[in-house]
């Protein structure tokens, strides 16, 4: 690259890490504050609240609350520089803030929020004044809940959200830094057993019990599970048993989760599971009813200009990228953008070798030691922005990786 623009990026990457630096207590209690108000997917009411406040009180930002759904919001700033009529950049960071039942925020979705509005903070500090950027800059800040369950940002992207957004940040908590970890396609399934209720002891022979139907699903899927490849999986509980040792169960339900790395394996196993679901239906003599409630999640697609730019500026500031990464890996409706947007999902370290999906995770997600690493992310993001932001061909490179990324899953 040549050498006017290397120190153009060196300069403005400098004033954005100044800026977060200087805001590092105002991100914290950003991020503490979520944490300390864990609410589950789609009632993520007062952390919407506090991040729409957070980006209302600079002035400089459009803020729309409940943008297309009722816990969504989006913060938008600039266009700023380059030519008039030229084509802008809008260049997104995206904040998740739902916890889970029972262990809060046990995935560090908290910190999601801090590095996609630190990040977001960082590069509208470092591109302020800017008047020789090569194209118009905008910066969108999506608030997307619902990541657990529902699919928040498959309904955004249905709704258009993600319409006029031309690139994607946001970062996720692990064990491990990370910039690129394959997260796999999920699809739901809730079974249904009907069978006829009767009284336990006086009279067994009159009942069809519908438990007996989710136990045996069950056994089935386990039995299954050991001719599956290495990196299927399947895993389920049983969400409603029956009322009473002496009532025959008339109903149950089962909630299913199926991950597969490709959307063809998918098929496959959904028909090995079904053939489990269905047997158990024929063995009770249960009618059973099999629904996905919720949006397929898909794959994370790669992005390697992204991810290399993102690693540089990680080194750069400190961070170890493990050769073979062992992070955490579950899915997340980010693979659904991924394949709209060319965008980037690092994970990261937060001090702590608890496991995701614990209470010891939950814990290390509002501790203060974190916030060194959730920090350093933001920066790195920020930094990764602008150099695509400030060179077109890294653009275009980004935008090749994009089309080819799509093009080798088909
Ligand atoms: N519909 C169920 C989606 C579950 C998504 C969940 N995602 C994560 O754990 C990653 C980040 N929170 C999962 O993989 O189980």
């Amino acid at each position: 690259r040549p050498l006017i623009s290397q120190q153009r990026e060196a300069h403005q990457c400098f004033t954005g890490i100044r800026f977060l630096y200087a805001h590092k207590d105002e991100l914290h209690s950003l991020s503490r504050d979520i944490w300390s108000n864990p609410e589950l997917a789609g009632n993520e009411k007062h952390a919407h609240d506090r991040l729409v406040r957070f980006f209302s009180q600079d002035q400089t930002w459009t803020v729309q609350s409940h943008y297309k759904l009722p816990t969504a919001f989006k913060a938008s700033w600039g266009p700023v520089s380059g030519g008039v009529g030229d084509p802008v950049l809008n260049v997104g960071f995206l904040c998740e803030y739902d916890a889970l039942p029972g262990i809060g925020h046990a995935c560090g979705h908290n910190l999601i929020a801090e590095v996609g509005a630190a990040a977001a903070v960082g590069l509208k500090a470092a591109l302020e004044n800017q008047t020789e950027l090569p194209v118009p800059v905008k910066i969108t800040v999506l608030g997307t809940p619902a990541e657990e369950e529902l699919g928040g940002k498959i309904e955004l992207i249905n709704a258009g959200a993600f319409a006029d957004i031309d690139l994607v940040f946001m970062a996720h908590p692990a064990q491990q830094d990370a910039s690129f970890h394959p997260c796999i396609i999920i699809e739901e399934m809730l079974v249904k057993y009907y069978g006829k209720a009767s009284h336990a002891a006086a009279y067994p022979w009159e009942g069809v019990n519908a438990l007996d139907a989710a136990v045996l699903a069950y056994s089935n899927i386990s039995v299954l599970r050991q001719q599956l490849k290495p990196d299927w999986r399947i895993h389920g509980i049983i969400k409603h048993g029956g009322e009473k040792p002496n009532i025959i169960p008339a109903y149950t339900e089962l909630e299913f989760y199926l991950r597969t790395p490709l959307l063809k394996d998918l098929c496959d196993l959904k028909a090995k599971a079904e053939a489990c679901f269905r047997a158990a239906a024929g063995a009770t003599g249960c009618q059973v009813e099999i629904t996905s409630p919720t949006p397929t999640y898909y794959n994370i697609l790669p992005n390697a200009t992204l991810a290399s730019l993102y690693e540089s500026n990680g080194k750069a500031l400190g961070i170890h990228f493990p050769e073979q990464p062992t992070s955490f890996c579950g899915s997340t409706d980010f693979g659904n953008v991924s394949f709209i947007v060319p965008g980037i999902h690092p994970f990261f370290y937060i001090c702590t070798d608890a496991l995701n999906h614990t209470e010891e995770y939950t814990e290390a997600a509002g501790a203060e030691k974190a916030q060194l690493y959730t920090l350093r992310t933001a920066k790195a993001l920020s930094m990764t922005a602008v150099d695509v932001v400030c060179c077109p061909d890294l653009l275009k490179k980004v935008r090749d990786d994009f089309r080819l990324a799509k093009l080798k899953q088909k």
